[in-house]
């Protein structure tokens, strides 16, 4: 059985829509209408026990709203979901025994207590035991220097100094899922790097980790699967290493050539790339669908123009796809 289950999972917001002004207030206090807003819109997901899943997409394509309902905090409005076997907004207090939840924009921390009271808190809800608590701390404040934290009362901390506290917070109970929001923003880079490896450590040793990041690096380190969504709906899913070759076809070659040739004589040689001159004369680069033309093909297919005496291949990056998801210019069928 799979660690979460999703089958045409549907989240409908529904919105009061107001006129602007008093009169529009008063309209729709007398007869208010609404808008419905599908934020998950069928999602059929699975996840597997100690899988590291980056789950992204441009604003507002339901990647909370999934946590969300994967957490048991919001009820769906129709499919099913299950999280080991359990209902999470039926069953919620057993579900939040084996999730962990980190919101980035949000903290679970209690504000006006000191850091060190809200793990304590946390410790007695989940009935965590003493040596356990106390092993996870100390492996926490390994990775994340907890300890100057402890006694500062949440509402002081920085942003980053929040999200160090707030991902021990996330974790203190041990889950077997943590669906984790931006775990790393606010970071300086060498805790960031220490938590990414602690992801991974995590991952390794069974805990089933889902991530929404902006951050293409946490994707890179810590996932090996890549679920994006746009809204509402999965429009892909699949290994990370093979996004690449689904969505990122093009292959950006440069080409200096021996002497000046017009631009109109390259795009002639190569009529199925694009081609645009550099900056110096006989700099080209060339843009092929990789799994179409090689660069071999390029070359020869300049030749009898000029000699290509030198060469440099930009391969696409997982991060150029990423990217797009993000800046809503991916569109797929
Ligand atoms: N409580 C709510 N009431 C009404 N609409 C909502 C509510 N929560 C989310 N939405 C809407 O549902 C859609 C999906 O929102 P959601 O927060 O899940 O997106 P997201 O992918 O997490 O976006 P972001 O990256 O900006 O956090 C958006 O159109 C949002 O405005």
């Amino acid at each position: 059985m799979s660690l979460v289950e999703a089958s045409g999972l549907t989240k409908i917001f529904r919105r009061p829509v107001k006129d602007p002004g008093f009169r529009g207030a008063l309209r729709h206090l007398v007869a208010p209408s609404h808008r419905d807003v599908t934020a998950v819109d069928g999602v059929d997901l699975r996840i597997e026990p100690g899988e590291a899943v980056a789950y992204v997409g441009p604003n507002g394509a339901g990647k909370s709203t999934t946590v969300k309902l994967l957490a048991g905090i919001i009820v769906p409005t129709s499919g099913d979901v299950r999280v080991a076997g359990l209902s999470p907004h039926r069953d919620r207090i057993a579900n939040a025994r084996q999730v962990g939840v980190l919101f980035g924009q949000r903290s679970q921390l209690w504000w006006d207590l000191p850091v060190r009271e809200s793990f304590t808190l946390l410790r007695d809800m989940y009935g965590v035991s003493a040596r356990d608590y106390r092993e996870r701390m100390e492996r926490f404040d390994a990775v994340l220097d907890l300890g100057s934290l402890l006694p500062v009362v949440a509402r002081k901390l920085s942003l980053g100094q929040r999200m160090r506290a707030d991902l021990a917070a996330a974790l203190l109970h041990g889950p077997r899922i943590a669906y984790l929001d931006e775990p790393t923003i606010g970071l300086d880079i060498a805790v960031r790097d220490r938590v990414r490896s602690f992801l991974r450590q995590l991952r390794d040793e069974g805990t089933t980790i889902m991530l929404t990041t902006h951050d293409l690096g946490d994707i890179e380190d810590v996932c090996e699967r890549l679920v994006i969504i746009d809204h509402g709906r999965v429009i892909y899913d699949g290994a990370l290493a093979a996004v690449k070759d689904d969505f990122a076809r093009e292959r950006h070659i440069h080409l200096q050539l021996a002497s000046a040739v017009p631009l109109s004589s390259v795009v002639a040689c190569l009529p199925d790339a694009r081609v645009v001159a550099g900056d110096g004369p006989g700099e080209f680069t060339v843009t092929v669908d990789r799994f179409r033309q090689t660069a071999g093909a390029v070359i020869s297919a300049v030749l009898p123009l000029a000699e290509v005496v030198e060469l440099r291949i930009d391969e696409p990056a997982i991060e150029d796809v990423v990217r797009k998801v993000y800046a809503g210019e991916l569109r797929l069928a």
